[in-house]
């Protein structure tokens, strides 16, 4: 997709500032190319968690917040080069170096998701995540100041304060799609994905896990007639197995160590 010719304002989910929607970001054909690199890729890459795995590529993160840089995959950079379409977005222009330099790869199996938690100070000014081989649904979540209604808040930053159960802002994900968030929808609220095995519809609403209806706030945007259909007249989309990649742009980076006789 020639994502030069993106017309940003035209993507942006409603009900949000500054959160955009593209679909088919990938070609299938580009999407089946990576996820087949993503398999293939050594198992000590992997780090497994109780309810999905991930690979962090780009480099570690020192304790002080600081990128220690390593090679990304040819797949993030070279071919199909997902990170040099992100920066052709524009999204990244006033970011730190103009593109995303470190990606967190995510593996889920149905079931699985990932409970609402913040990502840090870190993802400033933009964050971008592709989804790939399965839809999911996203939400974000705000802080509670009473104590009805809420969840418990898992991370360590989070401690202490309540979650609002009921979203602010929910969006179906499709598969080959990206989300760019640059607002403070993602650096002051949570997000979170529900570990579920299928999603529920009813006219332009999901069901959430705990039973309430949501608007799809992306509804329009969706390019699949057929999942769009469902969205809006009501079905079931089940889930498969999907990788996401988040990307950003880590302000700080440790200078390369070079190796080797000068
Ligand atoms: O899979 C996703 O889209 C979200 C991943 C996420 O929130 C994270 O890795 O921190
Ligand atoms: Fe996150």
């Amino acid at each position: 997709m020639a994502t030069d010719s993106i017309d940003l304002e035209s993507r942006r989910v409603p009900g949000s500032q500054t959160t955009y929607y593209i679909p088919n970001f990938v070609t299938e054909e580009e999407e089946e190319y990576v996820i087949r690199k993503i398999r293939e890729s050594p198992q000590q890459l992997w780090k497994n968690l109780p309810n999905r795995r991930l690979q962090i590529l780009g480099g570690g993160m020192s304790a002080k917040n600081i990128l220690v840089p390593q090679e990304f995959p040819p797949y993030l950079n070279t071919f199909p080069d997902l990170i040099g379409r992100m920066r052709e977005t524009g999204v990244f222009q006033s970011s730190p170096h103009g593109a995303p330099n470190h990606v967190i790869l995510n593996e889920y199996l149905p079931g699985q998701g990932i409970m609402p938690h913040e990502d840090g100070p870190s993802y400033h000014p933009a964050v971008a995540t592709l989804s790939l081989g399965s839809h999911t649904v996203f939400h974000y979540y705000q802080y509670k100041l009473d104590e009805e209604d809420t969840l418990s808040a898992p991370t360590s930053e989070a401690r202490g304060k309540s979650i609002d159960k009921t979203p602010v802002l929910s969006m179906l994900l499709e598969p080959r799609s990206l989300v760019i968030t640059t607002s403070s929808l993602y650096t002051s609220h949570l997000h979170g994905i529900d570990d579920v095995h299928e999603d529920l519809f009813y006219q332009g609403d999901v069901e959430s896990s705990v039973g309430t209806k949501l608007t799809v706030a992306n509804a329009d945007l969706l390019a699949d007639e057929g999942v769009k259909d469902v969205v809006l007249k009501g079905g079931v989309l089940k889930r498969e197995v999907r990788y996401s990649l988040t990307c950003r742009d880590v302000e700080k980076v440790a200078a390369k160590i070079m190796l080797g006789k000068r």
